[in-house]
């Protein structure tokens, strides 16, 4: 007699990726007091050391932090027939199982929307109807503040890197055009894991990201992973009154490689739900994005061909996830 088993909610998505445990959790994640008098220099260090940090004291009122993850998850405990309404993502809106449109999957839910409230996509905006008003204002407010420290932390950043001027870094971030995007990601529990026989279970795969800065901030569940200089995987412990803050590709060229942008990755968990939320702090589209001069000591060239923002996003969201994203753009070694 043949017996078939129960299909599982995993067998439907079997290009889900799944890799070795890492079991470390690292408790060497640098963290930086906003109020520190020595914030600027601490910051430095982390983000040449570990393009990562958390950042405490930062500032940003806990009432708009619950406030946008209550309503985020309003949202995404409704049927799945109604959140389809407001995908698939163009690349903004809700999207699932699917990352980007190049064939990445992950376990994950999500809803990317345009930092810039006059370009909420048309789906999104039928999909909230009469909880719009609602879900825009928690957003809204969450990322005025998320912004503004932001700023704040890339200034402490030039000042620590004796960068001049001091706004070089917070000015593509404060422009009304600055292409700076918002995603909030849902990993719901996978009980299926348990028998996947101790291996993890992929929710978003490895990756750096293309714009300058990420603000992240989640709930307690853990799953966050950074890959270290050691080439070894590390476990964030997660922290829902703090942020992380991720160096991405463009400051990596505008520093000329000094600071690196950190590959992370999201693993998804058998028992709890985890709920992020980002913060992509990217420059306007027609933005040159070099090393600023100030850092550049005499003599020293660009590690990077010349390109503008643009030109960067546009070849990176043709990639893979995993892709090294900034190697058609670096000079070769023989200096062409
Ligand atoms: C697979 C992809 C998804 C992504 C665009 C890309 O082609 C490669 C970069 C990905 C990423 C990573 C950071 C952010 O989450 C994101 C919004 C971004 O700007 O670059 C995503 C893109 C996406 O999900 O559309
Ligand atoms: O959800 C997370 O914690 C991180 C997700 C991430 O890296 C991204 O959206 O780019
Ligand atoms: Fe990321």
């Amino acid at each position: 007699m043949v017996v078939h088993s129960q299909p599982t909610a995993l067998d439907h998505c079997s290009l889900i990726k799944t890799c070795k445990p890492t079991t470390s959790v690292f408790n060497g994640i640098p963290v930086v007091n906003l109020r520190d008098p020595e914030a600027k220099t601490l910051i430095v260090k982390a983000c040449e050391e570990y393009g990562f940090f958390k950042l405490v004291n930062h500032g940003v009122p806990m009432e708009f932090i619950t406030r946008l993850e209550t309503e985020a998850l309003k949202f995404f405990n409704f049927p799945q027939s109604y959140k389809d309404k407001a995908g698939p993502p163009d690349p903004f809106g809700y999207g699932c199982k699917m990352i980007g449109s190049n064939g990445d999957m992950g376990w994950i839910e999500y809803l990317l929307l345009n930092t810039n409230p006059q370009i909420t996509s048309q789906k999104t905006h039928t999909v909230f109807r009469e909880n719009r008003e609602i879900f825009r204002s928690a957003v809204d407010d969450y990322i005025q503040a998320v912004k503004r420290m932001t700023f704040e932390v890339v200034e402490l950043m030039a000042d620590g890197l004796k960068i001049e001027p001091r706004d070089a870094l917070s000015r593509p971030l404060r422009d009304e055009k600055s292409d700076s995007c918002f995603r909030l990601n849902h990993y719901p529990p996978c009980p299926e894991l348990q028998a996947l026989s101790g291996r993890n279970l992929i929710g978003f795969g490895e990756h750096t990201d293309p714009q300058i800065i990420s603000v992240l901030r989640s709930n307690n569940t853990s799953g966050l992973q950074i890959f270290l200089k050691d080439k070894t995987w590390v476990s964030v412990p997660p922290d829902h009154a703090s942020f992380f803050i991720n160096v991405g590709d463009a400051l990596q060229v505008m520093t000329n490689g000094r600071l690196r942008s950190v590959r992370h990755r999201v693993l998804a968990d058998s028992v709890s739900s985890r709920l992020s939320m980002i913060y992509f702090g990217g420059p306007p589209l027609n933005e040159k994005i070099v090393p600023l001069a100030s850092l550049m000591a005499k003599g020293e060239e660009s590690l990077y061909k010349e390109f503008t923002w643009w030109e960067y996003k546009t070849s990176a969201y043709k990639s893979r996830l995993g892709d090294y994203r900034l190697g058609l753009f670096e000079k070769t070694a023989s200096g062409l």
